[in-house]
């Protein structure tokens, strides 16, 4: 292809040297999302440089010329053999050839900007560039949220800026110590555009920094999503499929919840379940659970009632084949209560569809050995590797429970993103009632916020869970049950009302719950008294 440009004299003998550039993307004209990938796409079909890495994805109101489109943003590592020069016309080829920018003046409009903010000849070597074409790293690095925040989940909290030999993560707490500029980012989980329309969950978090101390932690202000739960099993002795009568009963009992939700929040997310998970349940075969779960999530998706961009559909299922079958008949989300450990083939099949977004939920064993997995003991950090816990209290959330969870979920998170899975499809779930015990799901709710300022240093690879979503599941579970007395789960949805609205209390950004009329009112609530946006 036409990008396909000669390795530069000076790399001639060095092109099996890999270079690591990292690369600020912005888009705020047409199709945004549709721009980014496309410009993913180009890189990695050229012949001298490879994506390696893509942060998550924000909404930022624009900054210098602010009578625009927000914008998109985010951050790319690649590995490259093209010098800094030869790589910056390669940007720009990518740009005006292929994107079509047209550039009106200086901070305006853009399909797309892809700015190179640092390059390193090396894992610790800094390419230093300062001419009138190229200024490495880019000169305004430091006033960018939108730079950096992104840049901040690639390179680690560690990572020196070359010029001032501060860690870049420093001049990001530190410009939102002293300025708004986090109150203008979103972070977003792209889903399937449908009618044409870019959708996304949304949400807000704030860096809270203790002028004191230094210390800052991260928690969430944006509303709480409800998610309800459609568990379709069939009453009826039939082949485990949905009757005709059974699909539009529940498709009646959807279009109710649907109504429930929307009259008290912005948006819904349906969570269809076509094979129980629960502990040491009967598990439905796939192709039951596909009989049940497909029909509905069809159904829906072809119901004129239910507006694209309020209502979303999330499939429970940990088997790939069921996963790939939801998606094409229209699911937005996949929620996987083994984080992938129960099919090999989950994270393949995710990576391939990069707008569907991925519940990734922390358990340990299978559904009937999960019970008794429930010791976290102290786990030791393997040689060189770090943890930072950036808590509020940092007395429990330090625990060698919290820990552990954090650890064993990252873990899988980096399997993941070594599968191609992008960070911005994947929402984590610490797994309430999976592999723990009653008071540890306690203690798990209280450090839900503690979940998002986790992050992971080891000698080959940076993981944090900064700016990804946490989703909890408590609704009608035994603990609540123990505590309360309730015998039957269907008895304990006044107690799930009120634990929904501590959730939210301490930091979980979508809520899964049976009873999605009463608890989007708890929400609500719970919205209102502890978030602000
Ligand atoms: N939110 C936001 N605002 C912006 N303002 C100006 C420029 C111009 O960037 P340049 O100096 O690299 O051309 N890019 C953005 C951007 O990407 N996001
Ligand atoms: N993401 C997520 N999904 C889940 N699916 C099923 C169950 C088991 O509960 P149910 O069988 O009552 O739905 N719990 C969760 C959960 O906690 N998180």
């Amino acid at each position: 292809s036409k990008f396909d440009l000669p390795v530069p004299q000076e790399f001639k003998n060095l092109s099996q040297n890999r270079y690591i550039a990292y690369v600020a993307y912005g888009s705020n004209v047409g199709d945004r999302f549709f721009n980014i990938l496309k410009a993913i796409e180009l890189i990695n079909s050229s012949k001298h440089s490879k994506v390696t890495r893509v942060s998550s994805l924000f909404q930022s109101e624009p900054m210098y010329f602010t009578d625009q489109n927000t914008f998109l943003n985010g951050c790319l590592e690649l590995e490259t053999s093209l010098s800094p020069h030869a790589l910056l016309k390669f940007c720009k080829e990518i740009e005006y050839d292929e994107l079509k920018r047209v550039k009106q003046f200086d901070n305006g409009p853009r399909s797309i900007d892809l700015d190179i903010i640092l390059f390193k000849s090396g894992e610790e070597e800094h390419v230093l560039v300062n001419d009138d074409q190229l200024t490495i790293p880019h000169p305004r690095l430091h006033e960018r949220s939108f730079v950096m925040e992104p840049l901040c989940e690639l390179v680690g909290h560690a990572e020196l800026h070359p010029i001032t030999a501060e860690p870049i993560f420093n001049h990001l707490i530190n410009l939102y110590a002293k300025s708004n500029a986090e109150d203008v980012l979103w972070r977003l989980i792209p889903l399937p555009a449908r009618g044409g329309k870019e959708r996304f969950l949304k949400f807000k978090s704030v860096t809270v920094v203790d002028e004191m101390t230094g210390f800052h932690t991260t928690k969430s202000v944006s509303s709480a999503y409800v998610m309800g739960i459609l568990n379709v099993t069939p009453d009826s002795f039939s082949d485990g499929g949905l009757l005709q009568g059974e699909l539009d009963s529940q498709l009646e009992r959807t279009k109710q919840m649907v109504m429930d939700v929307l009259d008290k929040c912005e948006s819904v997310i349906l969570d269809v379940g076509g094979c129980s998970t629960r502990p040491n349940s009967e598990q439905a075969s796939a192709a039951e659970e596909l009989n049940r779960a497909i029909p509905l999530v069809q159904a829906i998706r072809s119901c004129k009632d239910f507006p694209n961009e309020k209502v979303f559909i999330s499939v429970d299922t940990y088997r790939a084949e069921v996963a790939l079958k939801a998606i094409e008949a229209g699911a937005d989300i996949i929620n996987d209560i083994s984080g992938g450990k129960f099919d090999a083939e989950m994270f393949s099949l995710i990576a391939n569809h990069p707008t569907v977004a991925y519940v990734l939920s922390h358990t340990r064993g299978n559904i009937r050995t999960m019970s008794s997995k429930t010791d976290y003991a102290s786990t030791d950090l393997t040689d060189g590797s770090h943890e930072y816990i950036f808590a509020q209290d940092s007395s429990d959330a330090s625990s060698a429970f919290i820990r552990t969870i954090a650890k064993e979920t990252a873990e899988q998170y980096r399997k993941a993103l070594d599968d191609n899975v992008k960070r911005w499809q994947i929402i984590i779930d610490p797994g309430i009632g999976f592999a723990k015990k009653s008071a540890q799901n306690l203690r798990l709710i209280k450090h839900v916020e503690d979940l998002k300022n986790y992050s992971y240093q080891c000698p080959k690879h940076f993981t944090t869970f900064r700016n990804l979503p946490v989703l909890v599941g408590p609704s009608r579970k035994k603990f609540i049950g123990e505590i309360t007395g309730d015998e039957k789960p269907s008895d304990r949805d006044f107690a799930t009302g009120a634990l929904s609205a501590s959730c939210v209390g301490f930091g979980a950004d979508i809520v899964r719950v049976h009873d999605a009329k009463n608890c989007s009112k708890t929400i609500k609530l719970a919205n209102a008294l502890y978030r602000q946006v």
